[in-house]
């Protein structure tokens, strides 16, 4: 693939590189660029996940190596469980990125409580809390413990630790969702000081749950990458849909990130005294139709039920399959 095609490939479907002209000499370089992202293992991997997977099934394709970080600690210090609890949801969440197409061949999965209590990493990170307010830890975690009004040492901790992580995995590119910036942000400032390189930065958009929040494993709010058929329905039946409205709707977001990314036209199926089968070929075209009110939100929602399960059986039929001997 020749550097263009690459660049063009990496910047699609995402919402911020910090800095293009970085990324550019990355392609560049002789050596294997280094491509990372890190996931609590909270719960199920969900279709939130799904856009930074895919981002790195983008960047394997156009040449970088790429990091899974499954990181229990992290996951233990912001409160999603025991350390037992996370470790376990650590393997869970392995064989579902399998099953999503990170061939354990080409991906390297590494959990963080493998390399994050040794002497030299904390002596960093203690370098790292000596460098940085109070308020700039905090501030950092805002989008990510969402709600955290009485915070607690370790939430302090994290985002030392995210920052320090990127310099021990000798990452080049941090990818995340947007909701990750102000860390991958501190990590660039306060990295340098210290002898390592400031990483470059690439973020997704975040989907909407079904609730029009964040999606996220401990809303509840989710459509998991293994739910079966029935399940899709029952949520997106019962999904904050208003008719007419595109922004921030839920139903919509999913068209946009996930169906017209995969499919060229789509068809929602209607009886024919409610206008009979639409055509649709983008997103933009979607938004026109649904906000004159000539689409109602159910067959909407059947629509996306429909294709989502589409997107998702080959998932759900692979994790029974990925080897858990590992
Ligand atoms: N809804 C979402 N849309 C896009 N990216 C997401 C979404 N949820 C999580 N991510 C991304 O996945 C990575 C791991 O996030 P994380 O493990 O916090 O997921 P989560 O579902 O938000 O978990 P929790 O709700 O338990 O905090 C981050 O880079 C994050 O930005
Ligand atoms: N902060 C990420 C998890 C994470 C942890 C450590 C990292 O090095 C990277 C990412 C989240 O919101 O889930």
């Amino acid at each position: 693939m020749n550097k263009d095609d690459a660049l063009r490939l990496i910047l699609r479907n995402t919402q911020e590189v910090v800095k293009e002209d970085e990324l550019r000499a990355l392609l560049e370089n002789e050596r294997t660029p280094i491509a990372y992202t890190g996931y609590e293992p909270s719960g199920k991997i969900h279709m939130g996940h799904m856009l930074t997977v895919n981002k790195l099934l983008d960047l394997q394709k156009a040449g970088f190596k790429i990091i899974v970080l499954l990181a229990d600690l992290h996951g233990y210090l912001n409160e999603k469980g025991s350390f037992d609890d996370v470790q376990r949801i650590a393997e869970m969440n392995r064989r579902a990125f399998i099953a999503l197409g990170l061939d354990p061949e080409k991906t390297e999965f590494v959990k963080g409580s493998s390399f994050q209590l040794e002497p030299d990493y904390m002596l960093n990170i203690l370098k790292l809390a000596r460098d940085t307010t109070l308020n700039r830890a905090k501030r950092s975690m805002d989008e990510i413990s969402r709600g955290m009004e009485n915070p607690k040492v370790s939430q302090m901790i994290y985002p030392l630790m995210q920052a320090m992580d990127i310099a021990r995995l000798n990452v080049d590119l941090a990818v995340g969702g947007i909701d990750q910036r102000k860390i991958h942000m501190l990590a660039r400032e306060n990295l340098p000081p210290l002898g390592f390189r400031a990483p470059t930065c690439l973020h997704t958009p975040i989907l909407l749950g079904l609730d029009g929040e964040k999606m996220s494993s401990s809303q509840g709010n989710y459509i998991s990458v293994d739910d079966d058929v029935n399940a899709i329905k029952k949520k997106i039946r019962g999904a904050f849909c208003p008719a007419k409205v595109i922004e921030d709707n839920p139903i919509i977001e999913i068209f946009r990130y996930h169906i017209f990314p995969r499919f060229e036209r789509i068809v929602i199926e209607r009886p024919e005294k409610y206008g009979g089968n639409l055509e649709i070929e983008s997103i933009e075209e979607l938004g026109r139709i649904f906000s004159k009110g000539e689409l109602h939100p159910m067959d909407l929602k059947n629509a996306a039920a429909s294709y989502l399960n589409e997107i998702i059986e080959p998932v759900r039929l692979k994790i029974g399959e990925v080897d858990d001997t590992r």
